[in-house]
């Protein structure tokens, strides 16, 4: 049970009721031209994730799809500006958007997700809310020794110096995605080559017309 759910609130949502919506899933999916899903880009601090999810995003609204990016740093800022970095917070942190990407979902879009989301089992909670093929699975996938060399806020130098606690890759875990739908390697590649990656997954998986260019 989520530390956060209290035996109060289970109590409380027990008393409301589901309504269902005059316009179905299918209704909006079918007038939108494409599958909806969320990618779920996840990795390291400073592996590329916004980068990438950015650039696949600008990609798939130049394609005609609707979309949404949802950035961790964004999202720290709003809705989950009451979490911090302890294991319990980020669980909290990704449970939460998990639930609003799957309202993104159910309204028919292409959700692109940016958290370093760093364990297993909240990435398959967030799998398990969704139907079957709605979470795409992305492993930004960068050596630590890259991501701290590019440090573009400076934030590993900080950690190594000791002033941020509980950094992912330092003194927190990031624990490797077993079977993600898309492996990128951003060491290896191009920015424009990694989000193209990304955007031919979709095409040769169907969630995209294959013909768009
Ligand atoms: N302790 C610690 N560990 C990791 N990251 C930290 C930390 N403190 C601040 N930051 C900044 O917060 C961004 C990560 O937030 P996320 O919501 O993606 O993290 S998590 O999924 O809950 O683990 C992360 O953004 P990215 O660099 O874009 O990954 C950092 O800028
Ligand atoms: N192939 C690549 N893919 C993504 N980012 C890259 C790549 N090559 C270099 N970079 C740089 O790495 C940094 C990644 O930062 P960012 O996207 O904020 O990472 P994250 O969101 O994972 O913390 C950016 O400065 C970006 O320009």
């Amino acid at each position: 049970m989520s530390p956060y759910k209290s035996v109060e609130t289970e109590d409380k949502s027990s008393d409301v009721v589901w309504h269902l919506a005059s316009v179905t899933h299918e209704q909006r999916v079918a007038s939108l031209g494409h599958n909806p899903a969320v990618l779920w880009f996840t990795g390291l601090s400073g592996s590329g994730k916004s980068t990438v999810a950015n650039v696949v995003d600008k990609l798939l609204h130049e394609l005609g799809c609707k979309t949404y990016l949802l950035d961790g740093d964004n999202v720290r800022h709003g809705l989950n500006g009451d979490l911090g970095f302890s294991d319990q917070d980020r669980v909290e942190n990704i449970r939460r958007i998990g639930e609003v990407s799957k309202l993104f979902v159910d309204a028919g879009l292409l959700v692109s997700t940016a958290f370093i989301s760093p364990f297993n089992a909240d990435r398959e909670m967030v799998r398990e809310l969704l139907a079957d093929k709605q979470f795409v699975e992305v492993y930004i996938d960068t050596p630590l020794e890259v991501c701290e060399q590019r440090d573009p806020k400076g934030l590993y130098k900080k950690a190594r110096a000791g002033e941020i606690k509980n950094f992912t890759g330092i003194d927190s875990a990031y624990e490797l995605p077993q079977h993600p739908e898309i492996h990128v390697k951003t060491a290896e590649q191009s920015i424009k080559e990694c989000a193209e990656q990304v955007v031919n997954y979709l095409k040769d998986n169907g969630y995209i017309n294959a013909s768009s260019s």
